[in-house]
């Protein structure tokens, strides 16, 4: 490959499921009553939406190199990512060769830095990053894990996360991961409601089947350590996300007063190697960072390396191929979650669906990345996108 140079790059916003996959219509059992920082006030406890989980939408970020060939990425970031994308971040990319990524990566970082550092920004330099993987990619006719060093298996094994776990173990899943409920606003009567949850889903699955629980973010250290010894009775392999992102000190003193056996993982909302640091520094067992919001490809790569060192797992969050072209490439990352994005979680259905054409599904809980160069997937072209900033 001759030394390509990127002439345009160009921001788009999508309305509707695809890579802000919160943002849905109708029932589905990603927003039906589940437990969240904002059920502190009961009047948003039955829906996310209603405190606008869904208010960002997706960003499609597409890069072009000099010789027409466009690489593609999608992010859940919307209009202000879009916004972002054209006014600030183009300047660092356009003329620069295809192959700068940490420099790119890094001015995109510095030069954010004054209101950046974590949340949309990240998603949004994330979503670049990914974007100029896919370019170098096709551009090389490889696909990205071949840029990251090679598979070290030859398939991924995933844990579904949805509100069927029985479901999950009858389509191959290793386990099952399911929304809490009920935040500890909800009291006693939702503690037992909580517990009961997982002691009847234990029923159903039986011993062996991996359970796990997702709070995101809606517990207390006092709560979630009473919670996760109650839990290790039905066989819990570990409690997610128990306390907001920030409080680090709690995610030390919750993993030193978890029982043995019972795993503390987190990480989702968490971004950049540093960011990471501080999270690893609590001891918690499994990170969980979503490599469409913690800084793209080329910040997973430190943060993975972190949290080997630390004998951490990285199991990322959600996030489709951009996900599985990473774990494939890393043996602390030993499987991968699988988003059931189904209404009612008991069918496989692509998790970015209708957005991305050719993403790929596990089958009996198993995929092989496929070879296709990028991340192998297109945009489905019917799906309506709009250009609302150019610069
Ligand atoms: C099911 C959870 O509440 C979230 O919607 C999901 O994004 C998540 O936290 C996960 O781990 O998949
Ligand atoms: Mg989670």
């Amino acid at each position: 490959m001759s030394q390509r140079t990127i002439r345009e790059v160009r921001a788009y916003t999508v309305r509707g499921k695809g890579a802000d996959y919160h943002d849905q219509e109708g029932a589905h059992w990603i927003d039906d009553h589940i437990a969240t920082p904002m059920a502190v006030y009961p009047e948003y406890r039955q829906s996310r939406r209603s405190f606008g989980l869904d208010v960002l939408g997706t960003l499609v970020v597409e890069v072009e190199a000099d010789d027409g060939t466009v690489g593609f990425a999608v992010t859940t970031a919307g209009e202000i990512g879009a916004w972002i994308v054209e006014k600030h971040l183009a300047r660092f990319l356009e003329g620069r060769a295809v192959t700068d990524l940490e420099r790119i990566w890094d001015q995109m970082y510095r030069s954010t830095l004054f209101y950046g550092r974590r949340g949309v920004v990240l998603n949004v330099i994330s979503g670049v990053d990914l974007a100029l993987y896919d370019l170098l990619g096709r551009l090389r006719q490889e696909p990205v894990y071949a840029l990251l060093g090679g598979p070290v298996r030859d398939e991924l094994q995933f844990y579904a996360t949805g509100a069927r776990p029985d479901r999950a173990k009858e389509l191959g899943f290793l386990g099952g991961k399911m929304p809490l409920h009920h935040a500890p606003g909800e009291g006693v009567e939702g503690f037992r409601k909580n517990l009961d949850a997982l002691a009847d889903m234990r029923g159903r699955v039986g011993e062996d089947f991996w359970l796990m629980l997702d709070c995101w973010m809606s517990l207390d250290v006092d709560y979630a350590t009473r919670f996760v010894h109650a839990a290790a009775e039905h066989g819990l392999k570990w409690l997610e996300e128990a306390l907001i992102p920030d409080d680090y000190w709690g995610y030390a003193q919750l993993k030193r007063q978890a029982p043995p056996g019972v795993l503390i993982s987190t990480g989702e909302h968490e971004a950049t190697r540093w960011g990471f640091r501080q999270l690893l520094e609590t001891g918690v067992d499994i990170i969980q960072p979503d490599v469409n919001w913690c800084g793209g490809i080329t910040e997973l790569i430190k943060i993975s390396a972190l949290a080997d060192a630390h004998g951490a797992l990285v199991v990322p969050h959600g996030s489709s191929v951009y996900s599985y072209h990473f774990v494939v490439t890393r043996t602390n990352s030993p499987f991968a979650e699988f988003l059931m994005m189904h209404e009612t979680a008991e069918e496989v259905v692509p998790m970015f669906s209708p957005l991305l054409l050719g993403e790929p599904v596990p089958v009996d809980g198993r995929l092989r990345v496929p070879e296709t160069p990028g991340f192998g997937v297109e945009l489905n072209p019917e799906v309506p996108r709009e250009r609302p900033y150019t610069h």
